[in-house]
């Protein structure tokens, strides 16, 4: 699991390591800069020129160490100052002047050669520092940085794109595309989270000195970037002498006329994800529609009619009777006692419960349900369903992300999935888990059936929350980032992920 920081937490973790530990920044500087050169010369062609671009502040001072490293490596290597010498950081000068100590000078950036393929360019210019869009000669510096990408060389950024906002992932005009980030020290926010995070490119994270103590300090307050080992982890080999009951019965309540197809969606996901039985409840007039996608599913016909009410309650009492997790949302049909009918099954139901699609619209009339929970409640809004929870616009939702998924999740102690590019899982307690896989082949309908499906299952198999919700999301981004390796991002569609599903587990051998 990667700790993701701000930039100020970086400052921070760098001061401490010099107060603390003893660990200069002029040595933190010179482990960034001979990573760096390291990278560079994993992408460069055999005899590629390197042309590193460096800023005025410490991040170009990165660049200068590299560029040394390289030079003592035997490689051509030309370096291009941008902006005013006099502005240079203490550090940064140190390192130029050590670069001219040794016959070597650094130029304009007009004077640097032409690249193509084999060669690498180190883009140097800004890094946590950025405040502002670049301008002028550094916006000249990317474009130029730019052009030499298109001409076949490979771009390597100095801890992040320049132009890249470390802390937001908001991404500047102009901004460097990279081919490789190497970060410093820890992940910064805006490495994983779009569109900074597309910007990076292959994202590398390097130790440079900060000490153990110091990076955890910070790093109990930091998002987390899920990884891979962290997902395969929560789910154990299957032992020998299981059987069905060892992993779960879901509940899936779920589907009306017209929505078959939801319900049969979130309620196969759950079959494919371990569950060791899934039974659906829904209106009786579609159970048997519903039932016809699976043979493996069970069905529990609701005989009241009409949109989801307080009349069902008794019936899905009884059918939650014995079931580990319950999924409700997927295609209901929703109603004025709808809200009313989460509500009591909330405060009553022995089972973790997985609310998604109209059963948030349905919860949002009442949030005070989601404390009445008896067990653990699972939310797992689209960013339009997150606005109606909380009462912000989408467009404010997506720009304070973090803050308001953490805001929602703890002051209504559920764990919360806040879907989109670079999902967000966040546990009652605050912490945040980003996720890395998925694909805008995900864009369609029923992805979310799929991932509703998913959280029950891997509740159902008593894996805990958070835990088992931020498992849950990366192994559906994952199931769709191979479907869409096999059948391309435009033609995929959510039973493609129900199958890409198979996929995760013969690559993790489960
Ligand atoms: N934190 C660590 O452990 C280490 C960090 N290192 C590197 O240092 C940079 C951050 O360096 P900093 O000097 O703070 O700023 P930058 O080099 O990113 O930016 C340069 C400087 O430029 C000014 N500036 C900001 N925006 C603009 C703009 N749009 N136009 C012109 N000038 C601008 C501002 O004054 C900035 O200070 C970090 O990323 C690492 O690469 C250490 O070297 C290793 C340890
Ligand atoms: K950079």
């Amino acid at each position: 699991m990667q700790s993701v920081l701000t930039a100020a937490q970086m400052r921070e973790a760098e001061q401490a390591a010099e107060a603390q530990h003893g660990m200069p920044s002029a040595l933190l500087m010179e482990n960034a800069g001979r990573a760096l050169a390291e990278a560079a010369r994993s992408v460069a062609g055999p005899g590629g020129r390197f042309s590193v671009v460096c800023g005025p502040g410490n991040n170009g001072g990165d660049g200068l160490v590299a560029a040394r490293f390289l030079r003592e490596g035997g490689a051509r290597v030309d370096v291009a100052l941008v902006g005013d010498r006099a502005k240079m950081t203490a550090e940064a000068k140190r390192n130029l002047r050590a670069l001219e100590a040794d016959g070597f000078t650094a130029q304009g950036l007009e004077a640097l050669p032409t690249l193509g393929r084999g060669d690498v360019v180190v883009d140097a210019l800004f890094g946590t520092g950025l405040s502002r869009a670049p301008a002028g000669e550094f916006a000249d510096a990317i474009h130029r940085i730019d052009g030499w990408r298109a001409a076949g060389a490979k771009v390597v950024a100095a801890d992040v794109p320049s132009g890249l906002q470390s802390d937001t992932g908001e991404a500047f005009t102009p901004c460097v595309e990279a081919d490789v980030t190497v970060s410093f020290g820890l992940l910064k926010r805006g490495q994983v989270l779009e569109p900074g995070a597309s910007r990076c490119g292959e994202l590398r994270r390097v130790d440079i000195g900060l000490s153990p103590a110091t990076l955890h300090a910070l790093t109990g307050l930091v998002p987390r970037l899920v990884e891979e080992a962290d997902a395969r982890g929560v789910l154990p080999p299957r032992r020998a002498d299981s059987h069905k009951g060892t992993y779960g019965h879901v509940l899936v309540v779920a589907g009306s006329r017209g929505k078959t197809g939801a319900a049969a969606m979130a309620a196969r996901s759950a079959l494919r994800s371990g569950a060791g039985l899934v039974s659906v409840a829904t209106r009786a007039e579609v159970v048997d529609t519903v039932l016809s996608f699976a043979p493996e599913l069970m069905g529990i016909p609701l005989e009241a009619s009409g949109p989801l009410g307080l009349a069902d309650l008794e019936p899905l009492l009884a059918a939650a009777e014995g079931k580990d997790a319950l999924v409700i949302g997927p295609g209901i049909p929703r109603g004025p006692e709808t809200g009313k009918l989460i509500a009591e099954l909330l405060a009553r139901v022995e089972a973790p419960v997985v609310l998604d699609a109209d059963a948030l619209n349905a919860v949002a009339t009442d949030l005070s349900a989601l404390r009445g929970a008896k067990r653990q409640v699972v939310l797992t809004p689209h960013p339009g369903e997150m606005a109606r929870l909380t009462g912000r616009s989408t467009k404010e939702v997506q720009a304070h992300r973090l803050e308001l998924a953490r805001e929602f999740a703890m002051e209504h102690g559920v764990t919360l999935v806040l879907k989109g590019t670079r999902t967000l899982t966040v546990s009652a307690d605050g912490d945040l888990y980003i996720n890395p896989t998925g694909n805008p082949g995900m864009a369609t309908g029923g992805t979310g059936d799929v991932l509703s499906g998913i959280c029950g299952a891997f509740l159902a198999q008593g894996f805990q929350v958070p835990d088992a919700i931020w498992a849950a999301v990366y192994v559906h981004g994952l199931a769709g980032d191979l479907a869409a390796g096999k059948r391309g991002k435009v033609g995929l569609i959510a039973t493609d992920l129900i199958k890409g599903l198979c996929d995760v587990w013969t690559r993790w051998d489960r």
